[in-house]
């Protein structure tokens, strides 16, 4: 199964390490195509020659390929909001949006009002219940 993880960089780089737990686990169900969305720098990665339109090249393409989409929405990012509305555009792209009330923030309507209970779900959890979200979240998959 790939994954396509989706996490602010330029929009804050204050839910990193929480990024990064969410990707040691999605590791139990798959490869993760984006595994630089880890990276340190708050700018961005270092980038493949080409800047930055090759990283929208490169994300596009690995967003095509994937089977799901998982991505920690709490943090507001443009680049985070650019990718779902694409993958939602995508047929059969299955996508989990995660979202943390206890940031005090109100998620965009522009992703709440796109979950559809089927391919677009949004999940709001607590970090305790990450492991949970995510085993419900791929069982449903498989039963697919
Ligand atoms: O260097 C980058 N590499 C990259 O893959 N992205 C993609 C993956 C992330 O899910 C998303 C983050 O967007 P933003 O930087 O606007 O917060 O965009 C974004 C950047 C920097 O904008």
């Amino acid at each position: 199964m790939k994954i396509y993880f989706c996490g602010s960089i330029r929009g804050g780089r204050s839910d990193q390490q929480l990024y990064q737990r969410i990707v040691n686990e999605l590791h139990r169900y798959g490869s993760v195509l984006t595994e630089h969305v880890l990276c340190s720098d708050w700018s961005g990665e270092e980038g493949p020659a080409g800047g930055d339109r090759a990283i929208h090249d490169r994300d596009l393409a690995w967003l095509q390929q994937s089977d799901v989409v998982v991505a920690e929405v709490t943090q507001p990012s443009l680049g985070v909001g650019y990718e779902l509305g694409r993958a939602a555009d995508m047929k059969e792209k299955k996508v989990l949006c995660l979202f943390r009330p206890s940031s005090g923030r109100a998620l965009s309507a522009m992703i709440r009002g796109a979950a559809d209970g089927r391919r677009l779900l949004v999940v709001d959890y607590s970090e305790e219940q990450l492991e949970a979200v995510l085993d419900r979240f791929f069982s449903s998959l498989q039963s697919v």
